[in-house]
């Protein structure tokens, strides 16, 4: 039987909401995913720091301690942040090796889609890891992906 991992990095709950969800759904592990480094509580402080890591193209250290040994799908999910992944997902990456695996991403965002995300993944992962996503705004588009 196929063994499923839900990982997901959130800041103000969207996220972890979804993940809690689609874990729930598959009857997956959940693990947040965090970062060494804190993100400011404050909005627009936020919005800032997140605008210089990826302009310093800066890969914020993990904090999470985690073996994806046992694992043959990884539902990888985060917020969309200026039209792509938060810099966590690359230090994803960098730590990671998913080779045999299946990397399935989901996002929530207030209108961005999966799509705009897909094409910084697609940059950041073997083709041959990475499935099809989706975006994951509300439990009924979690419901329709997952059917
Ligand atoms: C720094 C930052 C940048 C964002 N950029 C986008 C964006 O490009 N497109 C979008 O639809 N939403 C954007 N949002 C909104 C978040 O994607 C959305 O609120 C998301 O669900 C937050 O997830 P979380 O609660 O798990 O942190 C942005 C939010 C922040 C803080």
């Amino acid at each position: 039987m196929a063994n499923n991992i839900v990982l997901y990095f959130s800041r103000s709950g969207n996220t972890k909401k979804a993940a809690e969800y689609i874990s729930k759904k598959l009857g997956a592990d959940l693990v947040e995913l965090k970062t060494k480094m804190d993100y400011p509580e404050d909005y627009d402080t936020l919005v800032k720091v997140a605008e210089k890591q990826i302009s310093d193209d800066e890969h914020p250290e993990i904090a999470t301690s985690l073996d994806l040994s046992e694992y043959d799908t990884v539902y990888l999910g985060f917020p969309t942040w200026y039209q792509q992944p938060p810099m966590i997902v690359h230090s994803f990456f960098d730590q990671f090796d998913l080779t045999g695996k299946n990397l399935v991403p989901f996002v929530t965002s207030v209108s961005s889609t999966i799509a705009d995300s897909t094409s910084y993944l697609k940059k950041m992962c073997d083709s041959e890891v990475l499935r099809d996503g989706f975006t994951a705004n509300s439990f009924s588009d979690i419901d329709d992906f997952l059917k």
